[in-house]
C-alpha cells in the first residue's frame, strides 16, 4: 500500500476505517498552529487529501510536490485555487447534492426566525422581561405567501423554492446568468434582471457560489435598491457580500432585517457590529452541520479519493472551465 491520504478534519471512524482499506491514512481532527509543522511535513509524501476549508493554493501546492487529488468535504470549493491544481495535474471533487435539503432547512430556518425576531424574543423571555400581553412593538412580519427572491437557483435553491413555494405559498422569483426553464414550470418561477429581483421581492436569499463575479455582488447600493420592509438573507459565502455596505444599509433602515451563516471573515468577528444589531441573526456557517449529512459529506469525499486511488471514474469531479490567458 503505496499511497497516502490526509484527512484533515474530524470524520466517523467509519470513513477512516474505508479509506484505511485502500490507502495509508494520516489523520489530523483538526488543523492546529501546533500541528502545522508535522502536517506539512506528511503533505511531502502525500498523495491524496481530503477535509474542507483550507486553501489550497501555489504556496500549500509548493509543499506537496507528490499530490494528485484533493476531496473537498463541500460544495463549494472557492478554497481551492483550480488553475494552480490544473497546471499540476491535480484533479478535485466536492460533496455536492447530498446536503442540499439540510442547507434548505437551515436557510428556512434563518428566514422564519429573521422575520419573526425569534432569537431577539427567546432571549426577551429568558431576561425576565415579559411582563404584559405583547405589543405592536414586539410583532414580525408574515413569510407565507410573500415574495421569495433566490439569487442563484441551484441545487440548494431549488430545494429551498421546494419549501417555500409549495409548504408555504411563497410567490419565486430568481436570477442566475442562464434561465432555467424547468425550475419556472416547477415553482412557477419568474425569472429576473438582479435589480428587479432586489425591487420586487420580500425576502433576498443569496446561494451562488463565490467566484470573481459573484465577490460583494451585493453592497449598499444592491440593499438600496430592496425595499425597506424586505429581508436579507445569506447563506452562500460571505465574501459574495460588501459587509460595510449591509452594515450601513441596516443602520440606515434601507432593509428591514438579515439572517446571516457566512461572513466575510470566519469566525466573525465578535466585535462586528452585526452582532449587536437586533434585527440581524447571526449562525455560525452550520448549513450543511447535521451528523447525518455531515457523514453523507465525508463518505462521499473518500469515495471520491477511493475512486481515483482505484482508478475509477470519480463520482463528483469538480469540472469547469478555466480562463485561458
Ligand atoms: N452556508 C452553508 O453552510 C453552505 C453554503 N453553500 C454555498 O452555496 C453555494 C451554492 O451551492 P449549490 O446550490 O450546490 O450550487 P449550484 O452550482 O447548484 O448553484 C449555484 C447557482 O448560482 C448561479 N450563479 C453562479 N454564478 C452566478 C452569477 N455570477 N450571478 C448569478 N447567478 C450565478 C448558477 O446559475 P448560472 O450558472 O445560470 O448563473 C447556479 O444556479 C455553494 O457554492 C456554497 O458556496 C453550500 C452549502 C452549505
Ligand atoms: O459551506 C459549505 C459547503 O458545503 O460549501
Amino acid at each position: 500500500m503505496s499511497e497516502k491520504i490526509i484527512v484533515y478534519r474530524k470524520v466517523d471512524e467509519q470513513v477512516l476505517n474505508y479509506l484505511r482499506e485502500y490507502a495509508e491514512v494520516v489523520y489530523f481532527e483538526k488543523l492546529t498552529p501546533e500541528n502545522m509543522d508535522e502536517f506539512y511535513s506528511e503533505l511531502e509524501t502525500t498523495t491524496v487529501l481530503l477535509g474542507s476549508l483550507l486553501k489550497i493554493d501555489e504556496s500549500l501546492l509548493n509543499k506537496a510536490p507528490n499530490l494528485k487529488m484533493v476531496a473537498n468535504s463541500s460544495v463549494g470549493y472557492d478554497n481551492l485555487d483550480l488553475q494552480a491544481l490544473k497546471s499540476r495535474g491535480i484533479i478535485a471533487s466536492n460533496t455536492p447534492e447530498v446536503l442540499n435539503e439540510t442547507v434548505a432547512d437551515t436557510i428556512f430556518g434563518l428566514i422564519l426566525s429573521t422575520a419573526r425576531r425569534m432569537p431577539e424574543l427567546v432571549q426577551w423571555v429568558k431576561n425576565g422581561e415579559w411582563n404584559e400581553n405583547l405589543t405592536e412593538e414586539y410583532f414580525g412580519v408574515d413569510v407565507h405567501h410573500k415574495k421569495l427572491g433566490i439569487i442563484g437557483m441551484g441545487r440548494i435553491g431549488q430545494t429551498l423554492a421546494q419549501r417555500a413555494h409549495f409548504g408555504f405559498g411563497m410567490d419565486i422569483y430568481y436570477h442566475n446568468r442562464s434561465r432555467n426553464l424547468e425550475v419556472e414550470e416547477r415553482f412557477n418561477a419568474t425569472f429576473c434582471s438582479l435589480d428587479d429581483l432586489l425591487q420586487e421581492v420580500d425576502f433576498v436569499c443569496l446561494l451562488t457560489p463565490l467566484t470573481k463575479e459573484t465577490e460583494k455582488m451585493m453592497g449598499y447600493e444592491q440593499f438600496k435598491k430592496m425595499k425597506p420592509s424586505a429581508i436579507f438573507i445569506n447563506a452562500s459565502r460571505g465574501k459574495t457580500v460588501d459587509e460595510e455596505g449591509l452594515i450601513q444599509a441596516l443602520q440606515d433602515g434601507e432593509i428591514l432585517a438579515a439572517g446571516l451563516d457566512v461572513y466575510e471573515k470566519e469566525p466573525v468577528d465578535k466585535n462586528s457590529p452585526l452582532l449587536s444589531m437586533k434585527n440581524v441573526v447571526t449562525l455560525p456557517h452550520i448549513g450543511s452541520a447535521t451528523s447525518e449529512t455531515r457523514l453523507k459529506m465525508t463518505m462521499l469525499a473518500a469515495q471520491n479519493a477511493v475512486a481515483y486511488l482505484t482508478g475509477k471514474e470519480i463520482p463528483t469531479e469538480i469540472k469547469v472551465k478555466l480562463e485561458t490567458h
